[in-house]
């Protein structure tokens, strides 16, 4: 079953269940898709949902079908980087299944990096015994895309306004553009990183550099509108920019998680002409780990936005749901 990425669904059916034998469910609310899952849980356990939305409240019913024995396959950041107990409350309910013979499973490859294999890498040298230090990296596709256009030493950059509104049609952004510029979608894949090395970490624990426009942070402006007004900052982010290139810098949107100290920290920064950020191109994400098997980085570059990937990941992820329950 997938929820998102279905222009042509009724948006007021959005919930579509169907089965190995053909059945179609349809369920107009999340309340009443999720009470049909619970009930009928001896005949669905096993299914897979596939939520490709952004959506929190559709998150928030992680717990209730994992519960219920039915998989989840996301790149909905949502649930791993929202409240804590949300987080435990999934982890509670795999264990409530597990307990009751219905083994369920949640998959979020494609929560950081898209299709690259950040969290699986991530997982593999914590189950390894490995010890991680550091995470640093981009992990913005939108981000990586607007600053590598944008902060060259050339300097021959069109306005900022006009890179995100490229980025948006390029299917790079989030579905509101201000979660990307806001620094919010960098800061949810740092604290999934961090929760995954065992780290309590929530967004409000650390800062993160907003880069819209105070004037545009109100929530009553909508994402379109939004878009249009976001050339009356370009005059700014052009100072910053011209500053950085003076110093024969360019400016780089990172985050960081120190495990050790359990500190994270996600802001937009400059970074000499020779450093590895500097030459990355494109929607390119790069995912530095400092552990002590490899305390020279253990680096993950490639594409880390748009449709492509982000599918692949997600398929990669049902691929390795096949191989684990046919384990079984
Ligand atoms: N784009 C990318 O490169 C990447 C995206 N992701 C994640 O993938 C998810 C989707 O992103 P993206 O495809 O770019 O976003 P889009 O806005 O392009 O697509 C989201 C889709 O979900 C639908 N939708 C929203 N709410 C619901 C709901 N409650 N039930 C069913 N469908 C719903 C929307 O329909 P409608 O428009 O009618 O509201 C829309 O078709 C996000 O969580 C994003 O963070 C992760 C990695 C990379
Ligand atoms: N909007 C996000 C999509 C992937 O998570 C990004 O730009 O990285």
């Amino acid at each position: 079953m997938l929820l998102g990425a279905q222009p042509t669904i009724d948006p007021q059916i959005r919930h579509r269940l169907q089965t190995a034998d053909g059945t179609v469910v349809v369920a107009r609310d999340l309340n009443r898709f999720t009470t049909f899952c619970h009930e009928q849980r001896d005949r669905y356990a096993g299914l897979v949902i596939v939520d490709a939305t952004a959506d929190a409240e559709v998150a928030s019913r992680y717990p209730a079908w994992l519960a219920a024995g039915i998989h989840i396959v996301t790149p909905n950041k949502k649930a791993f980087a929202g409240d804590l107990t949300l987080w435990e409350a999934m982890h509670d309910a795999t264990r409530v299944a597990q307990a009751a013979g219905r083994p369920s499973h949640v998959l979020h490859e494609s929560t950081v990096g898209a299709g690259l294999p950040v969290l699986s890498t991530l997982n593999d040298l914590l189950a390894t015994g490995d010890e991680v230090h550091t995470i640093e990296g981009i992990f913005s596709g939108t981000l990586s895309y607007l600053f590598n256009r944008y902060s060259t030493v050339a300097g021959d950059a069109p306005p900022f306004s006009e890179i995100v509104a490229t980025a948006r049609q390029l299917g790079y952004t989030e579905p509101d553009a201000r979660d990307d510029l806001s620094g919010a979608d960098v800061a949810r894949k740092v604290v999934i990183l961090a929760r995954v090395c065992g780290l309590h970490l929530s967004l409000a624990d650390f800062t993160v550099e907003n880069l819209v426009p105070a004037a545009l942070q109100d929530a009553s402006i909508d994402a379109h509108a939004f878009l249009t007004r976001l050339a009356e900052s370009d005059a700014a982010m052009a100072a910053r920019q011209a500053a950085a290139r003076q110093a024969g810098q360019v400016l780089r949107y990172v985050g960081h998680v120190d495990v050790a100290a359990r500190t994270a920290r996600v802001s937009l920064a400059a970074y000499p002409a020779s450093h590895p950020f500097a030459s990355l191109q494109g929607s390119d994400n790069m995912v530095a780990f400092t552990t002590r098997r490899f305390p020279q980085p253990l680096t993950i570059q490639g594409a880390g936005a748009g449709a492509a990937v982000t599918a692949f990941g997600m398929m990669a992820d049902l691929l390795r749901l096949q191989r684990s329950v046919v384990r079984c």
